[in-house]
């Protein structure tokens, strides 16, 4: 057998780790097709015709416990085939637990737990240790295996320094089956020494195994579909149309003085009742702003998750679409294949394009976790997103502005606008750089609907409870906090003053943050003040996905340099270890789409913002080549589109497993997080896309603006209930990672240092002593 023809076969426990097996199983078998299923994807009866096509099955890592059969699925049942169905097994972690139990073997709870934590692994140097020398090794679990010495297993390796330890197994082999299996992860960032060595050794034997058994195995004539070989970087298209990109009218020119603000201004941001969409960077890399000059044709674009149809309109059609053998995602990317353009200038991130923001639930419903949230037609969108086609960017590096418009002869529009840009310029009538004191929030009295702090300890402890059972290794914890403002004058829509515009100001004063933006996107407005870039994707041909993930805050105040900042964050056991969790999830993520190339950037460098130091990561991945290149059949940066939908929500903001982590977060939280933990941003009809992590950021749905097709088939825009009884509420969504080391009141301050940076806007304080 060649082997180009040969197949692994990797099963995957619904862990968030299990991509970036695969891709170290490429390293160690470049020519090998690998086939990923589920644990619970098939039963025993169904799996076994295909496994004479497999030369050896890879068990991954997984949450939970391998004698709880909802966890472990099939799993266990492969340690038992018989001789005829037989072949070469290598476990991870919950795979090694799975072996060692299904042997005999008593797998119990670790005295001290080890997630995201690197050990010295000593081993016998045989099998799959064969010329290898020293190990560190990443541990990502709460259990591990107590062997007796009469259950047919060997331990290759184990760890020296647990606590209250001895040896903990890190790695068995069975005695004559050719089973082998590590408790360390191999496939983790930061394992030196047993990774690609192990796997490489493990391939080897499993080799061996097969020619000297003369196991023969069988070509994948018609066997039909068992897991798509990875990667799969496409998901079908139901109708892939040729269609031909438009060209970017653009005019470019200097004015050093308008600003962004006044630009919003100018264009109308003042007339609370229109959408209004301005995204910019406030502290680095703080260069360019993107303005939305949306008029009433301006299309926009609204789903609720469980919907069948999106909702859309523009002008005053409005319309339900009915996505039929589309989902969202699809139906997008192909409204995005119908909406290319080309030859605008090549350094501006944006020429027009979908701004807008999809919830955390949008996320959730993609991992395929039923939702407790509020049903289709009780909700605001999860993905709202408006079709810019004429815009404003501007480099705030040289003040040029670039007037851009992707509709076929706008050349008048470009010449009125700047005009009217120019005038504003010229006369200097309005002092556009507002100063701090000049925001005009008119002051209202606000009642602040903080969490309960004896109930989010209790939940810190709850989730430490689920983090000692092994069904999560991390934790991001998040709580709501309410914000009703008494404003009379707000009652009624204002076409001349917007207190969520001035509200917004004022927050970019007071959080100048690198991810700001406004969004009024009724019935949903947001002020965004984000640290943490989800993911970018730039133009292709040969586009990089780069993901940027926190974890780890450190507040700003007297006495916390940066020396100190790098001492408390990178020096820590614990802080590294949540952002290792996370680098690795997203590692996973990206391998998921891209296939093997992907790397982290940057490793747990200290960063600084206006109110905390925060711990950062940079990975960035690209394209097997020509599966990104410019495509007539699908849309410019569909394969950024594609990351986005697999990989949401951000893992910084659920923990590792993901799905496993986000099922226990919605038993740990009152309500849903809906914009909070979402992401906000753009994708571009050239085909980047840049979308941040809505966090430090605000969030109110105004139901007079409830956008439902009326009777006559035009948006509602007033309420059924007396308009003068509107209350304004805002909501500010804040939390942290909880780890097995978290402290819960060090937990619970850090997520009010994150509240706080935004609480500040309604002129809020957390009072002392919470
Ligand atoms: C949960 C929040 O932030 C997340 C959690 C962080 C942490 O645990 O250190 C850091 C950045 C975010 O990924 C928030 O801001 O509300
Ligand atoms: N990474 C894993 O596979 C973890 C296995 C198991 N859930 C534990 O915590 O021990």
């Amino acid at each position: 057998m060649s082997p180009a023809s040969e197949r692994i076969l990797l099963v995957d426990s619904y862990d968030s780790f299990t991509f970036n097996l695969a891709s170290l199983c490429r390293r160690a078998a470049p020519a090998c097709q690998i086939h990923i299923i589920k644990n619970d994807q098939l039963t025993l009866p169904e799996l076994l015709p295909f496994l004479r096509c497999f030369s050896a099955i890879i068990v991954g890592p997984g949450p939970g416990s391998p004698d709880v059969s909802k966890d472990i699925g099939i799993v266990k049942h492969l340690w038992k085939l018989d001789d005829c169905h037989l072949l070469p097994i290598f476990g991870v972690c919950l795979g090694l637990q799975s072996l060692a139990t299904e042997h005999g073997v008593s797998v119990s709870r670790l005295p001290v737990v080890k997630h995201g934590q690197v050990s010295i692994v000593e081993h016998t140097g045989t099998d799959i240790f064969k010329d290898v020398g020293m190990v560190e090794a990443v541990r990502y679990h709460s259990l591990h295996a107590e062997l007796k010495g009469d259950e047919g297993l060997e331990v290759l390796a184990w760890a020296s320094d647990d606590a209250g330890h001895d040896k903990t197994v890190m790695a068995l082999k069975h005695i004559n089956r050719p089973f082998w299996a590590v408790q360390y992860h191999p496939e983790s960032v930061l394992t030196q020494g047993g990774g690609i060595e192990v796997m490489l050794n493990f391939w080897r034997l499993a080799r061996l195994w097969n020619a000297t058994r003369g196991r023969r195995i069988h070509p994948w004539n018609n066997m039909g579909n068992l897991g798509t070989p990875w990667p799969n970087p496409y998901p079908p298209l139901a109708s892939i149309h040729t269609t031909f990109p438009r060209a970017v009218l653009t005019s470019a020119f200097h004015l050093p003085s308008i600003g962004a603000v006044g630009i919003c201004e100018l264009l109308g941001v003042k007339d609370e009742s229109s959408p209004f969409v301005m995204l910019e960077s406030l502290s680095q890399p703080a260069r360019y702003s993107i303005i939305g000059c949306l008029d009433s044709a301006s299309a926009r674009i609204r789903y609720s998750i469980g919907d069948t149809f999106l909702q859309f309109q523009m002008g005053d059609s409005f319309s339900q679409i009915q996505l039929g053998s589309h989902d969202i995602w699809s139906w997008t990317s192909a409204f995005m294949n119908e909406h290319k353009a080309c030859s605008g200038t090549s350094n501006i991130p944006f020429w027009g394009g979908l701004i807008g923001y999809l919830s955390y639930e949008i996320g959730v419903e993609s991992l395929g976790v039923p939702s407790t949230a509020p049903p289709a037609d009780k909700r605001h969108p999860d993905m709202n997103l408006v079709f810019v086609e004429r815009s404003i960017v501007l480099d705030n590096e040289t003040d040029t502005v670039y007037l851009q418009s992707i509709i076929d002869g706008d050349e008048e529009w470009l010449i009125e606008t700047a005009g009217r840009l120019k005038l504003t310029e010229d006369t200097s009538s309005y002092s556009y750089n507002i100063a701090p004191s000049s925001t005009k929030v008119r002051s209202t009295t606000s009642t602040v609907i903080l969490p309960d702090k004896d109930v989010y300890v209790s939940r810190i402890n709850i989730a430490k409870e689920h983090l000692y059972a092994g069904d999560s290794y991390e934790l991001c914890l998040t709580a709501n906090t309410r914000v009703v403002l008494d404003d009379p004058l707000t009652s009624k829509p204002s076409r001349t003053y917007s207190s969520s515009w001035e509200r917004y100001k004022h927050l970019r004063e007071l959080n100048p943050a690198p991810h700001s933006g406004y969004l009024r996107l009724h019935p949903t407005t947001i002020l965004a003040s984000s640290p943490e870039r989800f993911l970018s994707f730039s133009r292709p041909p040969r586009s990089t996905y780069q993901l940027r993930p926190i974890k780890g805050t450190v507040r700003k105040g007297p006495g916390i340099t940066r020396a100190v900042a790098e001492q408390v964050l990178r020096g820590s056991v614990k802080e590294v270890a949540e952002n290792l969790m996370i680098v690795d999830l997203i590692r996973h993520d990206l391998h998921n789409v891209v296939g093997e190339d992907v790397e982290v950037k940057q490793f747990c460098t200290v960063e600084e913002y206006k109110t905390v130091w925060q711990l950062v990561s940079v990975i960035e991945g690209q394209a097997a080549d020509g599966t990104d290149e410019l495509d007539s059949r699908r849309a410019n940066g569909a394969l950024g589109w594609e990351v986005l939908r697999r990989s949401l929500p951000p893992g910084s903001m659920t923990g590792a497993p993901k799905k496993r982590s986000v099922e226990i977060l919605q038993t740990l939280e009152d309500s849903e997080r809906n914009v909070y933990s979402g992401v906000f941003g753009y994708w571009c009809v050239g085909g980047g896309g840049d979308w941040s992590v809505t966090i430090r950021s605000c969030f109110k749905h105004d139901d007079r603006y409830n956008c439902q097709p009326s009777s006559k088939g035009t948006p509602s825009t007033s309420s059924s209930t007396d308009p003068d009884a509107h209350v304004e509420e805002w909501v500010v969504g804040a939390g942290g990672a909880i780890t097995a080391l978290s402290d819960p009141q060090a937990e619970w301050e850090e997520m009010t240092i994150k509240l706080q940076s935004v609480l500040r806007v309604f002129g809020a304080a957390i009072p002392r002593g919470n």
